[in-house]
């Protein structure tokens, strides 16, 4: 993906911008771009892709960084999806889809999720925001909320859109694969209705509540088939673990019947439309778990997470970490005989105290851990994990969990870096 031409912008999410593009060979795709010093998602999210082979996620093609009015920008590049959003789609077609097109897009999302569950992959992000149709064909996106599950253990950081979460991420306990099949079923609602599961509540705060302590379910939609409303059922149980998996769905009767997808695809299709600005309906990602709520107006939210993450900024992404710029490293732990991924903060002009040393350490741990653990799942490599002294860099190499150092600083690390300790 080296030489390609940016044509006009098609989406903007929270986090970056998505552009038609003509490559040398006059192949269109979309390429989703955001500053190189604030593409921590974005490469999390190719990090993703990059291992994804299924027709009902959208497909990579590759990834590049490219100078772009004196700035460098890193670019996520995929197949483009010319419908837009299931959301525009469900607006173009007068605010509700009929059921025939209810399950024939129910059952590719379903296929998706059994493809990401299988690959240990929580979406967690599932909403008609970021599902991409076009004509009959459904496919689910925008994996930068993702979550890599170890074991049999769910994730604990929290990620997602706060009128889409199950009432265990509400709570803040845990966030598995369970969670992406309630998302299903929130967005089933938004199908058949065009609205939310929790119509009547407008601001996050009072979302999360309600679905995490009320006890209350979202209303099924009565237009509903039978089967319709049983499958539904199934997605929205309350107890994760009486929840269906995306297997068990896969053979639930109303995705078995062919209700026959004759559907007018025109109406379906069209030229996407913006979507809603709202703070209810927006993504967040990874606040640390137990979870602290948004705030009301706040749709990134004051997370401790995000807080650090705009305090430190990113501002390097190298393969090589800038040891010249602060000569005297600390070698926390390394067995590192090869350099197999690099990640570098830095800023000059944090003042190095002890708070600001432990956010960094923790904001680039999180972030890199669940980098590495995405990428290198099954494997045990070697690792390297450094800080300057002045703690105006850190640097990971590879991917193992465990610090011993005698480094002065190192309760710091290992409390705050990997206890997920709120800070
Ligand atoms: N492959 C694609 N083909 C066509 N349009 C796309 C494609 N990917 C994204 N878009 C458009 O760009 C918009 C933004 O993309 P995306 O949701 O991935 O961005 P984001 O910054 O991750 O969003 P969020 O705010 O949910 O985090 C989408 O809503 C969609 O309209």
């Amino acid at each position: 993906m080296e030489h390609w031409t940016r044509g006009p912008t098609v989406g903007r999410g929270s986090t970056a911008t998505v552009s038609l593009a003509t490559s040398s060979d006059g192949e269109r795709f979309a390429v989703k771009s955001a500053e190189l010093s604030s593409s921590a998602l974005l490469q999390k999210e190719q990090c993703f892709l990059s291992k994804l082979g299924s027709p009902h996620i959208v497909k990579y093609l590759g990834y590049n960084v490219s100078i772009e009015n004196n700035k460098p920008m890193y670019n996520l590049c995929m197949e483009y999806v010319p419908g837009g959003t299931l959301f525009d789609a469900i607006r173009r077609r007068g605010g509700r889809l009929e059921e025939a097109v209810i399950q024939l897009y129910t059952h590719q999302i379903v296929q998706g999720l059994e493809y990401l569950h299988v690959n240990k992959l929580v979406h967690c992000d599932i909403k008609s925001q970021n599902i991409l149709v076009t004509g009959e064909t459904a496919k689910i996106a925008d994996l930068g909320c993702a979550k890599l599950v170890q074991g049999v253990e769910a994730c604990t950081t929290i990620s997602g859109t706060p009128v889409f979460m199950a009432p265990e991420v509400a709570r803040g306990e845990e966030q598995g694969f369970e969670a992406d099949i309630w998302a299903l079923g929130c967005t089933i609602i938004e199908m058949a209705t065009g609205g939310g599961p929790w119509p009547e509540i407008n601001d996050p705060v009072s979302a999360l509540y309600r679905i995490g302590f009320s006890g209350e379910l979202p209303e099924i939609p009565s237009q509903l088939s039978s089967k319709g409303k049983d499958f539904l059922s199934k997605c929205l149980m309350k107890d994760p673990r009486e929840r269906w998996t995306a297997k068990q769905l896969l053979d639930h009767p109303f995705l078995e019947q062919h209700l026959g997808s004759k559907f007018n695809t025109e109406q379906v299709m069209g030229s996407p439309i913006s979507v809603l600005d709202q703070g209810l309906w927006d993504s967040f990602e990874a606040s640390e778990s137990p979870m602290e709520l948004p705030s009301v107006e706040g749709v990134c939210l004051n997370s401790p997470t995000e807080r650090i993450k705009k305090l430190i900024g990113f501002s390097t992404f190298s393969n090589v970490p800038n040891r010249e710029f602060d000569e005297n490293w600390c070698t926390v732990r390394s067995n590192i005989d090869e350099e197999i991924e690099n990640f570098v903060v830095s800023n000059n002009n944090v003042v190095s105290d002890e708070e600001v040393f432990a956010a960094k350490s923790s904001t680039v741990a999180s972030i890199v851990l669940e980098e590495i653990e995405s990428i290198h799942c099954d494997e045990d490599l070697d690792f390297e994990f450094m800080i300057s002294n002045s703690a105006t860099e850190v640097s990971f190499v590879s991917n193992n969990l465990e610090i011993e150092s005698d480094h002065p600083n190192f309760d710091f690390i290992h409390s705050h870096c990997f206890a997920s300790i709120l800070f």
